[in-house]
């Protein structure tokens, strides 16, 4: 039975198919789309694409994030359609609709990271913007690649506790913590634009923070935020992007395991939801190109702690995207004292 939809139409005079009726069809009947969005095969054209990338062969601890994007999926059954920290409606802007998964070979990483370039290229096609859920970190290098195709070299924001510009891990060159490194060597990052967000934990020497400098990127650390706070995070993130094109990868990891412990490599000292939450609402205005968020791994969430904190984190990255790069940077999202909540800008 198909169940009722919110229909809008936009300030274009265009139609948009969004979420399945919560007040029609209780929201946690049917199947699982993200946000419960029609899939791409119902929608005439797809502006976003939420796509699952179900890929866990780079992992090199807990193993299980090829269960993230379905986790992902149940888990955002109950995200609504109004963003009040933006003012915006995304759903009823640009047409988002789920683009099921991507699928690569799960004994043969190299062979799977050209089937994910390639399916991701698919899919970016003439203008459809894409918002990949992992799987592990292996699969930001093919999606970037596929952004790169698009765009050129593109600006580059990591929200991971780990630099994932390691070498090799036991002599393979393609796992969740290399992508970065493999990016760098490839030339499709901008390594003036490059950042990584919420670093912590111990290293294996201190080569690891030279290769990564060497590379072009900058830290702030999980304690920056921290000591430094959101608005001065968000200020730096800002300048560091500048008006190129961006990319934006996220691992769930990011957070303290406190807030996300379905996660493959935790670390403790971690950042918080509403942290991650709102430096990702801080970036309204940059042109986000595509992005990733990887490493939730089911079997160790618990109530969906992890599952919902990136579902929160796709809903913010859909609304940066349909804000689109001419929104006011200075929007409703941009102060966090509250008293601006949902307030008219
Ligand atoms: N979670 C990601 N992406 N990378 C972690 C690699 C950490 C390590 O095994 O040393
Ligand atoms: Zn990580
Ligand atoms: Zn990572």
């Amino acid at each position: 039975m198909e169940p009722e939809r919110i229909v809008e139409t936009n300030s274009a005079g265009e139609q948009r198919v969004g979420p399945v009726n919560a007040a029609l069809t209780p929201r946690w009947a049917g199947p699982a789309t993200f946000a419960r969005l029609p899939r791409t095969d119902q929608v005439e054209h797809t502006d976003v694409a939420v796509v699952g990338v179900p890929f866990d062969s780079g992992v090199s601890y807990r193993s299980g994030a090829r269960f993230g994007p379905n986790h992902v999926r149940e888990s955002s059954r109950l995200l609504r359609p109004y963003n009040p920290a933006q003012n915006h409606s995304p759903f009823a802007n640009l047409q988002v609709a789920d683009a099921g998964d991507i699928v690569g070979n799960p004994f043969d990483i190299p062979e799977a990271i050209d089937s994910i370039e390639s399916a991701a290229k698919e899919l970016m096609g003439e203008s459809t913007k894409v918002v990949a859920i992992g799987g592990d970190h292996t699969i930001a290098l093919p999606l970037l690649r596929a952004a790169h195709s698009r765009h050129g070299k593109v600006a580059l924001l990591h929200f991971d506790a780990h630099l994932d510009t390691w070498d090799t891990y036991f002599g393979a060159e393609y796992t969740h913590g290399t992508p970065f490194r493999r990016a760098f060597e490839e030339g499709i990052i901008d390594t003036d634009a490059v950042m990584h967000v919420g670093t912590r934990g111990p290293l294996y020497g201190t080569q690891d923070l030279e290769d990564d400098a060497r590379f072009g990127f900058e830290i702030v650390s999980s304690a920056d935020v921290m000591r430094s706070g959101v608005d001065a995070v968000v200020a730096a993130l800002r300048e560091r992007v500048g008006d190129r094109p961006l990319y934006i990868s996220l691992d769930i990891d990011v957070l303290d395991p406190a807030h996300a412990p379905g996660t493959g490599t935790p670390e403790a000292g971690g950042i918080t939801s509403r942290e991650v939450l709102e430096i990702l609402r801080g970036l309204r205005g940059l042109d986000v190109v595509a992005c990733d968020v990887v490493e939730v791994s089911p079997a160790y969430d618990h109530a969906e702690l992890t599952g919902i904190a990136a579902a929160h984190v796709v809903y913010e990255l859909i609304s940066l995207i349909s804000l689109g790069a001419d929104a006011a940077a200075d929007g409703p999202a941009y102060g966090i004292s509250g008293t601006r909540y949902g307030a008219e800008k």
